[in-house]
């Protein structure tokens, strides 16, 4: 396995440019196999999950080639069989995402329960009852969802859904499904993250009649076909979000290009409040902090909630800034139970934080000190390796696969705008 070796202590100065986002690009690719026609996605990231998905679609008989600028041509006109086993999807939640798409457009879908990172138990019940409002019939067994129409139905047809909580995945399965089912559906609760709107306008270019995504109740009339289309990736706002945190703990000036400041206000707003200069661009952001964060920041409390609010998968890296920052917060994550893990690994790295249920107490200190620590999730590992830029000597983080699945050469980015950071191969 590799791993990441961080010597700390640099500021960081120059321009990185920011990716598209992971969690647009999967549902992205789902919603190409709603139609026979070639679908063209540009500003694809160059992700773990992105290959496993492509594998996962490939499998089923759909053609999904990818450039190296980032360009992912889909073809899912000769679809042969509408499954996704489980060892394609162990690794990745966004497989979740086959089942509307291949329910709405064939009438039947077989999809392994999803994995993903293990910050949660991560149900997908409201999935399943919305597919279900709209007419599917749906066991689980064996670890699998197993999906079909009634007899004598061509379509799904549309529905009123309320979901017991906001959905990012459900919402985006539910999009999909009812752009090709019969007659209207209304999403209440819906998610309002600016990936489900990214998804809606790709959906829109294709044919389909959706209105008010963006807001918590979105309107679908369901259309009989849809057609290609070409689609570009909204940027990344937590890769965004990671490198302001990052500059905002080691010091520093750089322009982050393609970031979009108006998807991360309660970020930006949390690190403003800090004392750090951000400044949106027109195509980007700069971000200006004067040196390590213990000289210059205070620690900021904050709460995860659904978008507009603060994204829990901001939640660990921020909390890397208030381990150095002065004074003490409170991080209360309300979205996942389980995604504090890499609170015992900064501790390791000397940070003083206590957990109590949802919230981790954190009091702000001057250094840590370099350790061998091994990340445990997605965001856990962006957090330790920002922890790793401000500590003293050497920071081992073990186990990046997690990283890799959801960051776009993240060493080499920051390496380009000076960090000390080297990727060791297992
Ligand atoms: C691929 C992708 O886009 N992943 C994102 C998506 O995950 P994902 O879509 O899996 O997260 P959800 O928004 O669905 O989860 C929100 C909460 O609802 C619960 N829940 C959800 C569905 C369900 O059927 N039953 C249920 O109980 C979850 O356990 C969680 O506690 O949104 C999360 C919340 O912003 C982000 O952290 C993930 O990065
Ligand atoms: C939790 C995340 O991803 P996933 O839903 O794909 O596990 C994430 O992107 O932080």
């Amino acid at each position: 396995m590799d791993k990441l070796l961080i010597r700390g202590g640099r500021s960081l100065q120059g321009e990185v440019r920011i990716s598209g986002a992971k969690n647009a690009a999967l549902p992205e690719l789902c919603a190409a196999l709603l139609t026979a026609e070639p679908v063209t996605l540009t500003n694809v990231p160059r992700l773990q999950d992105v290959a496993t998905m492509l594998t996962l679609i490939r499998n089923m008989g759909v053609r999904a080639d990818r450039t190296e600028d980032g360009t992912v041509q889909i073809n899912a006109a000769d679809l042969s069989s509408p499954e996704a086993p489980y060892e394609l999807v162990k690794t990745m939640r966004a497989s979740v995402l086959a089942l509307g798409p291949l329910l709405a457009r064939f009438g039947e879908a077989t999809v392994s329960l999803p994995g993903g990172c293990a910050i949660g138990s991560r149900p997908v019940d409201q999935h399943i009852k919305g597919l279900q409002a709209m007419g599917a019939e749906i066991v689980v067994e064996h670890g699998y969802m197993i999906a079909k129409l009634p007899k004598g139905w061509k379509r799904l047809k549309g529905a009123h859904i309320t979901t017991d909580m906001v959905t990012v995945t459900g919402t985006e399965n539910f999009l999909m499904a009812a752009s090709l089912a019969e007659g209207e559906t209304v999403l209440e609760n819906a998610a309002q993250e600016p990936e489900i709107t990214d998804l809606a306008e790709m959906l829109i270019k294709m044919g389909a009649q959706i209105e008010g995504h963006g807001t918590s109740r979105i309107r679908i009339q369901g259309v009989a076909k849809l057609s290609g289309c070409s689609h570009q990736v909204v940027a990344d706002r937590i890769e965004t979000g990671t490198f302001l945190c990052a500059v905002a703990a080691t010091g520093g000036d750089v322009i982050l290009r393609h970031g979009r400041a108006d998807h991360l206000d309660a970020v930006i707003d949390k690190l403003r409040d800090a004392g750090v200069q951000i400044t949106p661009m027109a195509d980007g952001i700069r971000v200006y902090s004067a040196g390590p964060a213990h000289h210059y920041l205070k620690a900021q409390s904050f709460r995860t909630t659904e978008y507009p609010g603060f994204p829990t998968d901001m939640q660990a890296q921020f909390m890397a800034l208030n381990c150095i920052a002065q004074g003490s917060s409170m991080v209360t994550e309300t979205i996942f139970e389980n995604r504090f893990m890499h609170v015992n690994e900064m501790v390791r790295l000397g940070a003083h934080i206590q957990i109590d249920g949802k919230v981790a107490v954190v009091e702000g200190i001057a250094k840590l000190s370099g350790a061998t620590v091994m990340a445990t999730d997605l965001r856990a590992s962006a957090s330790l390796v920002i922890a790793g830029l401000v500590a003293e000597g050497e920071t081992m983080v073990d186990r990046i696969y997690h990283l890799d699945r959801g960051y776009d050469q993240m060493e080499a980015k920051l390496r380009g705008i000076g960090a000390d950071i080297e990727r060791i191969k297992a």
